[in-house]
């Protein structure tokens, strides 16, 4: 069934309740010592002016700017991807207008422990020991239900809101997937076997990072990379977001008007045969305003085997021994960061 992988895997691996429900941020007037992360957690921080790559889309370079862009850093921020600017401003609008429920409302839309999809804490909470300035709204495809309980007589426009931009980031997602993969020389056939089947499990998580009494020694979102193919993100005007680049340190991923970033997941990484890294990002808490932040992953289907794709690059031998998705989802959700090192050779 479509949309099942992750709701699978989340189901075999249910939360203790501390992990899903977020702080009653409004009424806190102090950072709370369960959200004081050590100084050390906040440091490497390198120089602000360096940024990731933007590829414009209609470049008729891109395919090659974006392989390059991957591998040198596993994210980029693209341009001109037809994602209209007014559906970009809606999706946010309601976003906002979710996080800015009473507490009481956003909790009837409450993550069950063992589910996918809802209002709840990020999910890689319990690995730990602090919590996260964050609270998240996981949406996939119909939003209805979870809509309905926040608003019982307004739940359309947001449902409307986050189809649509569904709909439209799929579509995005496959031409990037495209571009990426000929970009490491994947024959058309292996791409299409791919790319066909990609999609099959999506999920659009909205993020919010309250406004924070004690901002710098809060974390928006610690580090982590994303269980994803890639990831499209899209970010408030509102500083935060930060990827981490060896041999540099922490860079900052600076919002700007109408662009989207693009972040490489554990299973392109696998694919590509780690000739692409699976950007490591982490949100801090930059600026003393609320942000906010819509993510979109693009997954493949459970029984999918994800192993390294031919032609291989630089070894040509493959790193990586074929996994299904549904046993990756698994293993990583016992094991976060070293998910990878246990299905490599
Ligand atoms: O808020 C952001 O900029 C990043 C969000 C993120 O990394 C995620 O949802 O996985
Ligand atoms: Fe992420």
């Amino acid at each position: 069934m479509i949309m099942s992988t992750l709701s699978e895997a989340y189901q075999d691996h249910p939360l203790h309740p501390h992990h899903v429900i977020p702080l009653d941020f409004d009424s806190v007037r102090a950072l709370p010592d369960t959200h004081v992360w050590p100084p050390a957690s906040h440091a490497l921080e390198s120089d602000d002016r360096l940024s990731i790559p933007t590829v414009d889309l209609t470049d008729p370079d891109a395919g090659k700017l974006v392989g390059q862009a991957c591998e040198a850093w596993g994210a980029f921020q693209v341009t001109n991807h037809a994602i209209p600017l007014d559906l970009l401003r809606e999706v946010e609008s309601e976003a906002r207008r979710l996080f800015s429920l009473p507490t009481e409302q956003k909790l009837k839309a409450l993550r069950s422990p063992g589910g996918a999809t809802g209002y709840g804490l990020a999910r890689i909470s319990p690995f730990f020991n602090k919590y996260m300035w964050h609270e998240g709204f996981t949406i996939m495809g119909s939003s209805i239900d979870h809509a309905r309980d926040l608003w019982p007589n307004d739940y359309q426009r947001f449902c409307d809101a986050m189809e649509d931009y569904q709909k439209r980031m799929k579509e995005l997602a496959i031409t990037l997937m495209h571009l990426i993969l000929k970009s490491l020389d994947i024959s058309e056939e292996e791409r299409t076997r791919v790319v066909s089947a990609g999609g099959a499990s999506t999920a659009l998580q909205l993020n919010s990072y309250p406004f924070c009494p004690d901002p710098n020694r809060a974390m928006g979102l610690a580090p982590h990379t994303d269980t994803s193919l890639l990831t499209i993100l899209h970010q408030s005007t509102v500083n935060g977001l930060q990827i981490f680049k060896d041999g540099v340190g922490w860079v900052l991923v600076s919002p700007t008007n109408g662009s989207l970033v693009v972040n490489v997941g554990d299973l392109l990484h696998v694919l590509s045969n780690a000739q692409f890294p699976n950007v490591l990002h982490r949100v801090v808490l930059k600026e003393n305003q609320q942000r906010l932040s819509l993510a979109y992953f693009y997954c493949l289907p459970s029984d999918f085997h994800i192993s390294p794709l031919a032609p291989l690059n630089p070894t040509r031998m493959p790193l990586f021994r074929s996994v299904s998705v549904r046993d990756y989802i698994g293993i990583k959700a016992k094991n976060l960061e070293k998910a990878l090192s246990l299905i490599r050779f």
